[in-house]
């Protein structure tokens, strides 16, 4: 279980600071889908970055089973938007990577790398370099590479953001095999509505700048989901009433910032 108790974010940028995070608190039930869902730049990679232990909070604590987290560890892996692959490094060594970091043989890394590649429908892609497969396919080594270290939370900030609409689609569903497959804890950041209504099972739709948690919105349909459904309407309709006033008021926000710059 992963418990985030009353969380705060400042960057500090010359002399003037931006308050990113304001007391987040939040507890994740172990094997949760979590989405975060909040306007743009309402904080939710830092978030993401922070329970990664890749920055630091400001203020506040963090747990995950019981042992207070302040950087990073095994029990986490984050996938990226960009992919983050090694461009030099065949798709079987990207996968490998945090297994040679933790000591694994040669037999072992590649008996992992293999099954997680089989896993990501990449298996004839293993001798390849990045540069030759697909945004999809990349996204799918990028997962593989994140399995490999066998972690209890993954971590994924917008991973499908720049893929087209039917690839997305696809790697949603693979997602959601491997999710119930390898039984992780997800916290997955998106700007979708309906992404984070397809996919998890609470939505955390955070205000506009500094993030706050405005709502935790639980999505009990059974999977796979049907979005025409009533109920997923009448869902889809509850959060975008909820997000739109955050958007707007985001939108608020930047005007006020370009009038005083102005
Ligand atoms: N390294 C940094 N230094 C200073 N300010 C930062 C830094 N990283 C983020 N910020 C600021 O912190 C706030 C939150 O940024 P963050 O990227 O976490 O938001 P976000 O919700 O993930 O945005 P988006 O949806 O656009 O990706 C923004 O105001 C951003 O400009």
């Amino acid at each position: 279980m992963v418990i985030i108790d009353g969380l705060d974010k400042r960057y500090g940028n010359q002399g003037a600071d931006v308050s990113a995070l304001v007391d987040i608190n939040l507890k994740i039930e172990e094997g949760e889908f979590i989405c975060l869902l909040g306007p743009s730049g309402c904080g939710k990679s830092t978030l993401l970055k922070i329970v990664a232990g890749l920055i630091p909070a400001t203020h506040g604590r963090m747990s995950i089973d019981g042992k207070a987290v302040d950087g990073p560890g095994p029990d986490r892996a984050v996938v990226f938007q960009d992919y983050a692959l090694f461009p030099w490094m065949t798709v079987r060594d990207n996968v490998e990577f945090g297994l040679r970091a933790r000591g694994r043989s040669a037999k072992e890394r590649r008996e992992i790398a293999d099954g997680l590649l089989k896993t990501v429908g990449l298996a004839d892609f293993a001798a390849r370099f990045p540069h030759h497969l697909s945004g999809g396919m990349k996204q799918r080594v990028s997962i593989a590479r994140a399995l490999a270290v066998n972690p209890s939370l993954l971590l994924m900030d917008e991973p499908f953001g720049a893929l087209d609409a039917q690839t997305r689609e696809t790697l949603q569903d693979e997602l959601l095999r491997i999710w119930r497959e390898y039984k992780k804890t997800v916290i997955f950041v998106t700007h979708s509505i309906e992404e984070a209504l397809y996919l998890s099972d609470r939505i955390v739709v955070m205000t506009a700048r500094p993030g706050r948690i405005k709502q935790v919105i639980a999505v009990s349909e059974p999977r796979p989901r049907d979005m025409t459904s009533e109920a997923m309407g009448r869902l889809q309709r509850e959060v975008r009433g909820v997000l739109g006033e955050e958007i707007n008021r985001a939108a608020q926000l930047e005007q006020a910032d370009m009038m005083a710059g102005a």
